[in-house]
């Protein structure tokens, strides 16, 4: 073929592939009722991994999100996980892992998009303004626990694929799916379950896809890391029941006193971690790394505001930036046993549990930690010379990951996010946990890129979580549009 033929050749592809996108953007745009109706559907179930009296649900979801994929199509599988060791000792079946498959083109990539439809605690009484579980539109947001963690990441993908069968347009690459049911737990069974479908369901994986984080502005961003936790409960046990305060106080060596005691030698004021090796076990910041944060644009004030505190632990932007991405910290989320509801009542609590977490980063490693916070935690409870017994246990030890930012996925995602929001990406890490994404590196060895497209405000298992409906669709065209781009990367990248 001569040059002309070849460039009006080109020219007529590259036509159709501009027609195909705007074909498909309308697709989504004309949609968009049902979209969010889908979304309410999903919200409505309290699919609450942390609480097993919503096992039920979170099944029920699974059943769910299996039979929206069975019915466009795909080839659907509910995975059996076994079995959860509870605390107590009890055990409850895991909710199945859903996999799914569009297309089996061995001339195309085949990429798989992992997803969870799990959520965190909520309650109307946490202070919500709505019901978490009605999803409500309000000036377009849209609120609801699991809006945006991460139900409606995992539609978008869905509706990205749906779009493109509903308009009889061939899928640029093969697309499969790993929808889960406990990440919100530490993804209890997936490890196991990837491992044993290395060579069946991931063998032809090329690529994997990740949507359960944030921009980091009002700017989309794709992301290069996230750090790790390990999760403990440490349990302090006294007499054998709870005691009257004024009966039995100052006869009593309390438990929660020495548990608030051994708390407080956890992490100093200033966020220094005191555990002993801990620290030493961080990746120096480099100078690249520096640069990096420098050059992402972030404003400080703006952040304080979206959170409502009048000081943050660092003032510089890098500081920030890096203790939220790539150094550990401590957090202490609350104590099981305590007094919590309003008004008085003097008691003295028999047996309390601590729950807290250590964001984990490289190079540390959650079986030391494990090992360096209960030696330590025993140790400083050994000093107080309390006849009370304490019990320490690590329930999630999910390692960090981090990715490689000049793998072409990253460079695709760049286009494809230049395409639908005609702006440049930021590239930036995430201080919250995927645990199945160190996984899904150690273990299929491929690569793997987050593609966020939560807001920075959604506001995570917090109050008030929610997804933008712009954020939603604007969403979904991104995803149709970063499937094509992934189709033009050169077959021998892994
Ligand atoms: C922002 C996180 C990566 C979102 C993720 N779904 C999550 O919440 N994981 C658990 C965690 O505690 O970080």
């Amino acid at each position: 073929m001569n040059l002309p033929a070849v460039l009006s050749l080109l020219l007529v592809v590259s036509t159709v592939q501009a027609f195909q996108y705007t074909e498909l953007t309308q697709f989504i745009d004309s949609h968009q009722e049902e979209y969010v109706e889908t979304l309410r559907d999903w919200v409505a179930i309290e699919s609450d991994s942390s609480n097993v009296m919503r096992r039920k649900d979170l099944h029920r979801m699974m059943d769910v999100v299996a039979q929206k994929l069975r019915l466009m199509g795909g080839t659907v599988e509910l995975v059996d996980i076994g079995e959860q060791e509870l605390p107590d000792g009890q055990t409850l079946l895991l909710p199945k892992v859903v996999t799914a498959q569009f297309g089996t083109d061995v001339n195309k990539h085949t990429v798989c998009v992992y997803g969870h439809v799990d959520v965190q605690p909520a309650k109307l009484e946490d202070g919500w303004a709505t019901d978490p579980y009605n999803l409500t539109d309000i000036n377009g947001h849209l609120y609801g626990r699991g809006a945006s963690d991460n139900k409606a990441p995992v539609l978008a993908w869905i509706h990205a694929v749906g779009a493109y069968q509903a308009l009889n347009m061939e899928l640029p690459v093969n697309v499969k799916f790993v929808i889960e049911g406990m990440e919100e737990t530490g993804s209890n069974g997936l490890d196991a379950m990837i491992l044993a479908q290395r060579d069946t369901f991931f063998s032809d994986v090329d690529y994997i896809i990740i949507s359960d984080c944030g921009w980091l502005s009002r700017r989309p961003a794709l992301t290069y890391g996230t750090r790790g936790n390990c999760y403990f409960f440490a349990e302090v046990e006294g007499p054998k029941q709870d005691l009257h305060s004024g009966v039995y106080g100052g006869t009593v060596i309390e438990p929660m006193t020495d548990l608030i005691g051994i708390l407080d030698t956890l992490i100093s004021p200033s966020g220094k971690i005191l555990i002993p090796g801990i620290r030493e076990a961080v990746a120096p910041l480099s100078d690249e790394e520096w640069k990096m944060y420098q050059d992402i644009q972030f404003d400080v004030e703006d952040y304080k505001n979206k959170i409502g505190v009048s000081q943050l632990m660092y003032s510089n932007k890098v500081d920030l930036l890096a203790h939220r991405w790539r150094y550990p910290t401590v957090t202490i989320h609350g104590i099981e046993g305590a007094f919590s509801d309003p008004g008085t009542k003097t008691v003295i609590p028999a047996k309390v549990t601590a729950k807290f977490s250590i964001r984990q980063v490289p190079d540390m490693d959650p079986a030391m930690v494990k090992t360096q916070v209960t030696d330590y935690l025993h140790s400083v409870f050994a000093k107080r010379k309390s006849p009370n017994k304490l019990k320490v246990t690590m329930v999630i030890g999910a390692k960090p990951w981090l990715a490689d930012t000049q793998h072409p996925l990253y460079e695709a995602g760049k286009i494809a996010i230049k395409r639908v929001f005609d702006m440049d990406a930021d590239l930036i890490r995430e201080g919250g946990t995927i645990p199945i994404a160190r996984t899904f590196q150690d273990v299929l060895g491929k690569s793997i890129i987050m593609m966020p497209i939560g807001g920075f405000d959604d506001g995570m298992h917090s109050q008030n979580e929610k997804m933008s409906r712009y954020n939603y669709i604007e969403g979904t065209k991104l995803f149709i549009s970063y499937l094509n781009e992934v189709s033009q990367i050169q077959k021998t990248s892994v």
